[in-house]
């Protein structure tokens, strides 16, 4: 057994000592299986959420009505869950109740895919009753039993399908290809948070072009956030090189760009967070300006060195010519006069003290005038050129400040 597994370990002896059985499931028996980062360690046990509570000193309830302990050992956390089988799926994303089970295939038997339907024991042994390691060795995507059916349990299911799609380059069954098409309205019922999840992971993914070509012959893009925008337009999407980007927000920055859409209602359908909006509006706004300009200093002033990489990379995926090689904007970047308003050589009390006025706005507008002129090299960023400017044209500057 090798790390990750090493330390929970800990958690399945100590469940079995106590009569109960318990293995490690899901993403992380499927990602040591590919040789992949594997992510979160997940365990399922017979032993019911009261008995894993007594048997570890620290414990947090998440979710003991799916049956889910939290069990905090060496600085970690994992997820306990009992075994379980879903009863009826009312609402199309959670189980009207859950019925706790001593049954371990029964379990994996109410999982998503074959690949995500594996456990394996304390020696190591993998237990796989729906042939979730051929499915990896074919590298594909296939629900455990009827497609239908799953998607039915769980809408999201059908976003986690093109999502591994992306993130592990395989491809997927026909049987449950067939099945997102027809059922790619049940993602109505699905949170929107939940989807924008699943989406960024497909952006982010080894292959996301494949991930949105087969949202496009699924027509599943029909039901998702501000996409309904019919087969050729997002088909356009799939034709560029999304894997070269390297963060989330270069991704929606490109998605805006290539849709042409008001930036602000669409991000907010997805319900993204504030803060991630406006790094997008300020990339976006960044690279029209590079498009239409090419790198000024001003522009990559505004966006910062982090965001003008990040624009640079879209240049570069958009084979425009404006795409600087990155180490040379990087060196153009350092060489800027200033990199923000803390580096300029005066403050705002100089100024006042200078021209003997209290502060009001006339005192940011002049500021700003002032960072402009050293950032383009017309004033040079010291304390006396600064000086020198304002007294040289004090006049103007009191009759337009
Ligand atoms: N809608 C879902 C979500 C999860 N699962 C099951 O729960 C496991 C853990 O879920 P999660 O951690 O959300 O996904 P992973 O498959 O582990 O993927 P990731 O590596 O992104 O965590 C999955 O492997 C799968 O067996 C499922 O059957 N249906
Ligand atoms: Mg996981």
């Amino acid at each position: 057994m090798k790390e990750p597994f090493i330390h929970p370990l800990f958690i399945i002896h100590t469940l079995q000592q106590a009569g109960h059985e318990a293995y490690f499931v899901g993403g992380a028996v499927r990602d040591m299986i590919l040789q992949r980062k594997v992510g979160d360690v997940d365990i399922a046990t017979s032993a019911r959420p009261d008995d894993v509570m007594s048997l570890f000193p620290k414990t947090i309830h998440v979710g003991i009505e799916h049956g889910t302990v939290v069990v905090l050992h060496e600085g970690e956390q994992y997820e306990v869950t009992t075994f379980r089988s879903e009863g009826e799926y009312a609402d199309f994303r959670r189980p009207t109740s859950v019925q706790f089970i001593s049954s371990l295939v029964e379990d994996l038997k109410r999982r998503d895919f074959t690949i995500n339907a594996m456990a394996m024991n304390e020696k190591g042994e993998i237990i796989d009753p729906f042939n979730g390691r051929e499915d990896l060795r074919n590298q594909l995507i296939r629900t455990v039993g009827n497609p239908e059916e799953r998607f039915h349990e769980d809408a999201l299911r059908m976003m986690r399908a093109v999502r591994f799609v992306s993130q592990l380059a395989f491809s997927i069954s026909d049987k449950t290809k067939r099945a997102i098409s027809e059922h790619g309205n049940l993602l109505k019922h699905v949170s929107v948070e939940r989807i924008t999840i699943e989406f960024e992971k497909l952006l982010l993914g080894k292959r996301p072009s494949l991930a949105l070509a087969l949202i496009a012959d699924t027509k599943l893009y029909e039901h998702l956030p501000g996409l309904d925008i019919g087969e050729e337009a997002f088909r356009r999407l799939c034709k560029y090189d999304w894997m070269m980007l390297e963060d989330i927000s270069e991704c929606w920055t490109l998605l805006l760009y290539l849709l042409g859409v008001d930036l602000d209602p669409f991000l907010r359908k997805w319900k993204l967070a504030n803060r991630q909006i406006k790094s997008v509006k300020l990339q976006l706004g960044g690279l029209e300006d590079v498009l239409k300009n090419g790198w000024s200093k001003e522009t990559m002033y505004k966006l910062g060195e982090e965001s003008s990489l990040r624009v640079n990379r879209i240049l570069q995926l958009v084979r425009s010519t404006n795409y600087l090689h990155t180490t040379l904007l990087v060196s153009r970047y350092r060489e800027l006069p200033i990199h923000s308003m803390k580096e300029l050589a005066i403050t705002g009390q100089d100024v006042m003290t200078w021209l003997n006025r209290k502060g009001g706005p006339w005192l940011s507008a002049l500021l700003q005038t002032i960072e402009m002129k050293v950032l383009n090299g017309e004033i040079k960023n010291s304390k006396a050129s600064i000086k020198e400017w304002i007294q040289s044209c004090k006049q103007i500057l009191e009759e337009r400040y």
